[in-house]
């Protein structure tokens, strides 16, 4: 096999290797999937600004998320049913994950249990929640809790799941050896293609809870001692109210392109959550820190770098850690991460900025900042 040597190549060699119905599901996106296309374009509108001879002979990548320390600030975002993929499905995704010392969070739609994933040995490991039903989702809490995960971290977006017309269109089934083991007795009841669509959105609009608020999530938020996060926040406004309830953390996302179709792109979004988040650090000191995350589109450590100076304090991938472990298992997981790292230390170097700190707004420059000599 040719040498992949960046994460897009991992892609193209999972649309030739896996079935179709699963390439799809990991793929798609919802409707016309503007936004997915979008959560990439829009990295590419934004420039990068260096600043040269800066002393970058050292280089620091390291970072702390929820004062964990980690090897730097790209994380592994929630993602269903990694069987499909490969054989080892989360297993392999949390040995590389933890081998790349960084975080990696637990979708609710995984294919190994909490337990089966916290048993690969030490590693960081946050779980995501989906409420399917409250007295399941406390359970699911408390067994993440047991395990040593440190973090949950709350999907908000997904009601119902968005209009995936791939999915519809293939009539997307489970394989009769892969299910979300979490939601046992869920997904089975649906790995046979007894109607037209998509199985797995069938399971969601059926079993999943469409009632809960940001009162539920106070309730929920009690339940823990572990840190809260949100993530699906693409507003002040709720950055805001998920302030106001003092989440430990918001991830910006629009779940990868695959919910509502003609949301705005990630990054376009991530300085208005962000500097609310800054604004709260001066007039609600109390209620502690609250980092801003984002992820969606990141194929690049220059996308990272440009997350990062609009004010994120970590990014997190999804589709490319997939496409890795669909094409080489573990291997594949832990050479997405480790090409990505690299970009972003060549960024950094070659931008002037030997350590994260050095990474501020005026390292980039977004569409509606004019430069200033227009050729
Ligand atoms: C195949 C697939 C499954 C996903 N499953 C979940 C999930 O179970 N829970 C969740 O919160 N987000 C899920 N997401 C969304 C990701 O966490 C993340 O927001 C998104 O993939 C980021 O965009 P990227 O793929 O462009 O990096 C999923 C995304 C994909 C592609
Ligand atoms: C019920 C499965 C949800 C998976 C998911 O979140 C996604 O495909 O985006």
């Amino acid at each position: 096999m040719a040498r992949v040597v960046n994460v897009d190549e991992y892609e193209d060699l999972a649309r030739v290797k896996m079935p179709k119905m699963y390439y799809d599901f990991y793929a798609g996106g919802a409707e016309d999937k503007w936004t997915l296309r979008e959560n990439r374009s829009a990295f590419s509108r934004i420039r990068i600004r260096p600043q040269v001879l800066v002393d970058v002979s050292h280089t620091d990548l390291t970072t702390s998320v929820l004062g964990l320390k980690i090897a730097c600030p790209i994380m592994v975002a929630p993602t269903a049913l990694h069987k499909l993929a490969h054989p080892e499905g989360e297993l392999a995704t949390a040995r590389a994950t933890a081998a790349a010392n960084t975080v990696m969070v637990v979708s609710t739609s995984s294919s190994h249990t909490i337990e089966e994933i916290a048993d690969t040995g030490p590693g960081i490991r946050f779980f995501q929640l989906y409420i399917f039903n409250k007295v399941r989702a406390m359970e699911l809490v408390a067994r993440a809790e047991k395990a040593g995960y440190k973090a949950i971290v709350l999907t908000v977006d997904t009601p119902i799941l968005g209009r995936r017309e791939d999915d519809l269109r293939n009539r997307l089934v489970l394989p009769p050896d892969v299910s979300m083991k979490l939601i046992d007795g869920i997904g089975e009841q649906h790995s046979q293609p007894t109607e037209p669509g998509s199985s797995l959105a069938a399971v969601a609009s059926e079993y999943k809870d469409k009632s809960i608020t940001w009162k539920d999530v106070q309730a929920f938020m009690k339940l823990t001692k572990l840190p809260f996060l949100l993530k699906g926040i693409l507003t002040k406004e709720d950055a805001l109210k998920a302030i106001d309830i003092c989440v430990d953390g918001i991830i910006v996302s629009n779940h990868g392109g695959r919910q509502l179709d003609h949301v705005p792109a990630t990054i376009s979004v991530l300085e208005e959550v962000a500097i609310t988040r800054n604004s709260c650090y001066v007039v609600a000191a109390a209620a502690g820190r609250c980092p801003v995350f984002v992820d969606g589109g990141i194929r690049r450590g220059t996308d990272v770098f440009k997350a990062l100076a609009l004010g994120a304090s970590g990014v997190f991938v999804g589709r490319p850690v997939l496409f890795g472990l669909a094409i080489d298992g573990e291997q594949g997981v832990k050479k997405v991460l480790d090409m990505l790292k690299d970009e972003l230390r060549t960024t950094m170097v070659i931008a002037g900025c030997p350590t994260l700190a050095h990474i501020n707004r005026s390292s980039v420059q977004t569409p509606e900042e004019k430069p200033s000599s227009k050729l």
